[in-house]
């Protein structure tokens, strides 16, 4: 079997004790399934909740705290015990372990994007296995990812992942809760996820952990619109992340063969750069973007909103104001004053930009 690229994201559910505090033996037995994955040549980077939930209860709190102070004091004691686990057991099967944790910041960045890229490929490149948190501890509540699942799937994206592995307590996806609901049927696959799914998939999950089956699809969903196929579930022993690769997994696949992979300049764009202003093209220029793959022309320029600067971020928007593209343009907002509706080469004239382009295709992303 080729050797894949594996993403594994293990919920608080799935680390620690309905009670709090974290399970060792529930931690030994993911450790010795990624272990198999890894001697098997695969590569896999672990993204792992529990950080609160393995921490509160040290602290003398008798349920997952609901304060920020206390969320960030339990996740700081919590992730020491994390990775002390971790590394003593992975260290059975002589691998090594490294932490990362990261915030919503960091991908907004696009330097801290692009570095977070880096470290992961050289980790990866020497054999060792990257575990990644969300920086409970410095996070600010706002911009916080809350749970882990959309953060396993933006890392995903990062490192062209084949698989996003969501493990969790429940063996996949019903049509309803199956907790509240006995007669809930699974699916052993879907092929894509649709808004109407995420809008009446339900939000509750365990006692420690956050966001239920809703995160986990809303991550799918951004996982496949990365070119990354999901499975979400559960499993026992030491074969179970094997299964899931060979198709043998106790849960559900999502993704069908057409997911393409995105370029992480267009996954930056499109889903963490900050919009300065928009750019309305008309009909032509929709067409040209949408169904030729063309880059953006003075031309088909009809009005601009804002205030931008070179190399800023902008929506592109149709004539009936519906956004169908972001990208980095070339031009200043008033130099596009200007020069909205001219032809290139007359355009060129009065702006002394090189660029013909107001929005080159290899730094834009259709939405
Ligand atoms: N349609 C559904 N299918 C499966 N599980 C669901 C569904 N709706 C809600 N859930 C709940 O989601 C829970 C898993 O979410 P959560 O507790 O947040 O997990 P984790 O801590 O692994 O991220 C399941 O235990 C189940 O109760
Ligand atoms: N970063 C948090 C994870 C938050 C959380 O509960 O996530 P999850 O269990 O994946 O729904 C922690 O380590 O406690």
């Amino acid at each position: 079997m080729k050797k894949q690229r594996i993403v594994v994201k293990i919920g608080s559910s799935s680390l620690t004790n309905e009670t709090g505090g974290l399970s060792e033996d529930k931690l030994h037995e993911h450790v010795d399934a990624i272990a198999k994955l890894k001697q098997k040549g695969n590569e896999v980077v672990l993204i792992s909740s529990g950080a609160v939930a393995a921490g509160f209860k040290k602290l003398g709190y008798p349920a997952r705290p609901v304060t920020i102070a206390g969320r960030q004091s339990a996740a700081a004691v919590g992730q020491s015990l994390l990775m002390q686990h971790y590394g003593e057991s992975f260290a059975r099967y002589n691998m090594i372990t490294a932490q990362m944790l990261l915030t919503r910041n960091n991908f907004k960045n696009r330097e801290q994007y692009r570095n977070i890229f880096q470290a992961l490929s050289e980790l990866l490149r020497r054999d060792v296995i990257p575990i990644i948190n969300e920086n409970d501890s410095v996070a600010i509540d706002e911009l916080t990812f809350g749970d882990n699942d959309m953060l396993s799937a933006l890392v995903s994206g990062i490192i062209s992942a084949d698989l996003l592995i969501l493990l969790t307590d429940i063996n996949g996806l019903y049509d309803k809760n199956p907790r509240e609901h006995p007669d809930a049927k699974k699916y052993n696959f879907i092929s894509e996820i649709s808004d109407g799914r995420i809008e009446e998939t339900s939000a509750s999950g365990s006692s420690v952990g956050t966001g239920g089956m809703k995160t986990k699809l809303l991550a799918a969903k951004t996982a496949l619109s990365l070119g990354v196929k999901c499975f979400i579930g559960t499993g026992e022993g030491e074969d179970k992340l094997l299964d899931v690769i060979e198709g043998k997994g106790d849960g559900t696949y999502i993704g069908s063969p057409k997911t393409a992979r995105i370029t992480n300049n267009k996954q930056w764009l499109g889903l963490h750069s900050q919009i300065s202003g928009a750019i309305v093209v008309d009909e032509g220029a929709e067409a040209a973007l949408l169904n030729m793959g063309k880059s953006l022309l003075p031309a088909g320029i009809v009005k601009i909103e804002g205030e931008f600067s070179v190399n800023d971020v902008v929506e592109i928007k149709n004539i009936r104001g519906k956004q169908i593209a972001r990208g980095q343009v070339n031009y200043t907002s008033n130099e596009l004053k200007k020069v909205k509706g001219m032809a290139s080469f007359d355009a060129k004239h009065v702006t002394e930009r090189n660029a013909s382009e107001v929005v080159h295709r290899d730094h834009m992303i259709l939405i």
